[in-house]
């Protein structure tokens, strides 16, 4: 995808790695969640056992692969990656599990995606640390049952709810991400700045952070870019005045809405006069996954006013005609949701996504 969103592009992976905080002090905002990780792994490292299992929920970008490698370091532990659309058969995952070492964290990105059968065997892993592996078909197949060292699963998900019960009842910690304020996403950019040396005053840093929808891959990613532009065009400092003028080559408006999350609310409007949708026609309307349009688009556009999901479908809010600088249609009170003209503190701490 070309646009600026919170999905992470092949050849990015360095340049996020380089900011990756490494240990949990560092790790930036959320402070229950890192609270309540540090009384988890303090308990158990006190006890000489491996902590629960850990979910992270939340949207992509939010930090739940950095944590999951945070868990690793603080524990001084090895950690293994894999996701649940990797995991096509159970004996992949059995292969991973039984290779496992004693107090390994096992990370699995996307946890909701995994195989039903490689889902089933996992319960046994976590709750017994046992697997029964299948050999053979039919009448003649046999379990083998296979020893799992003590580990730690560390899930993520940008989709909870489509978890089963008994996986996320196996779950001792569940830790939901939430969006950054301007606040926290600014002390992140003077940390990513400081550590890829590069010039970054007060103003520049804000005006930043007020457009990175409260994510902080999209505000490392977008301070990369207002860097290329302040090396080529500027001084090489990253200013309220470079940001602004690379921001809007890179079609980046003062909401933070790019180029996808401004076709969606487009496409309702325009196409639909405001909905309500379905979601897969709004996805279709805009050449898009309905996944993508879902995880990477409506959570900010939902959480900054611009959007609601109704039983009957998506619907534009006021703030989202005022916003395309369109006049909402008039309507009988209540039929439309109005939505919050963006207000100015859009991410601070209390307004929380629901
Ligand atoms: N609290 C934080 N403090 C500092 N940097 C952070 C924080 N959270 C995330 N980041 C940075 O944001 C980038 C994205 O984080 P990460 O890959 O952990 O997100 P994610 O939630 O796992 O996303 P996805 O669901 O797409 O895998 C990382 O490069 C990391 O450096």
């Amino acid at each position: 995808m070309s646009e600026i969103s919170a999905f992470v592009a092949e050849g990015e992976q360095d340049a996020e790695a380089t900011v990756r905080p490494k240990r949990l002090a560092e790790f930036i905002a959320q402070h229950r969640v890192r609270d309540q990780l540090d009384l988890l792994l303090k308990g158990a490292m006190g006890r000489g056992t491996p902590p629960d299992h850990i979910l992270l929920s939340g949207p992509p970008g939010l930090g739940k692969t950095t944590l999951a490698n945070i868990v690793a370091a603080e524990l001084g532990s090895g950690i293994r990656v894999t996701s649940g659309p990797a995991i096509e058969r159970s004996g992949d995952l059995a292969a991973i599990l039984t290779s496992l070492a004693v107090g390994d964290v096992l990370f699995i990105d996307e946890i909701h995606r995994i195989a039903k059968p490689a889902e089933e065997l996992l319960y046994s892993a976590m709750e017994d640390f046992r697997v029964d592996v299948v050999v053979g078909k039919g009448p003649g197949a046999t379990a083998i049952p296979l020893d799992v060292e003590p580990f730690t699963l560390v899930g993520a998900t940008t989709r909870s709810g489509l978890l089963t019960g008994p996986m996320r009842d196996r779950f001792g910690f569940v830790a939901h991400l939430d969006f950054y304020s301007v606040e926290d996403l600014d002390l992140l950019l003077h940390r990513s700045a400081r550590i890829l040396g590069v010039p970054i005053t007060e103003d520049g840093a804000t005006e930043i952070a007020g457009r990175s929808r409260g994510t902080p891959r999209i505000a490392n990613r977008l301070l990369r870019r207002v860097r290329d532009y302040a090396e080529v065009r500027g001084d090489g400092t990253v200013t309220l005045e470079t940001a602004r003028e690379a921001l809007r080559v890179y079609d980046v408006d003062a909401l933070g809405l790019d180029r996808l999350d401004r076709a969606v609310l487009t496409a309702l409007v325009d196409s639909f006069k405001g909905g309500p949708v379905g979601l897969s026609t709004l996805a279709v309307a805009v050449g898009e996954q309905p996944d993508t349009v879902e995880e990477v688009c409506e959570p900010f556009l939902v959480r900054a006013g611009l959007l609601a999901r109704t039983p009957r479908g998506r619907v534009a809010t006021d703030a989202a005609w005022l916003h395309l600088g369109r006049n909402p249609p008039a309507a009988p009170a209540g039929a439309r949701p109005t939505g919050q003209n963006p207000p100015a503190d859009l991410f601070s701490a209390d307004r929380r996504f629901p």
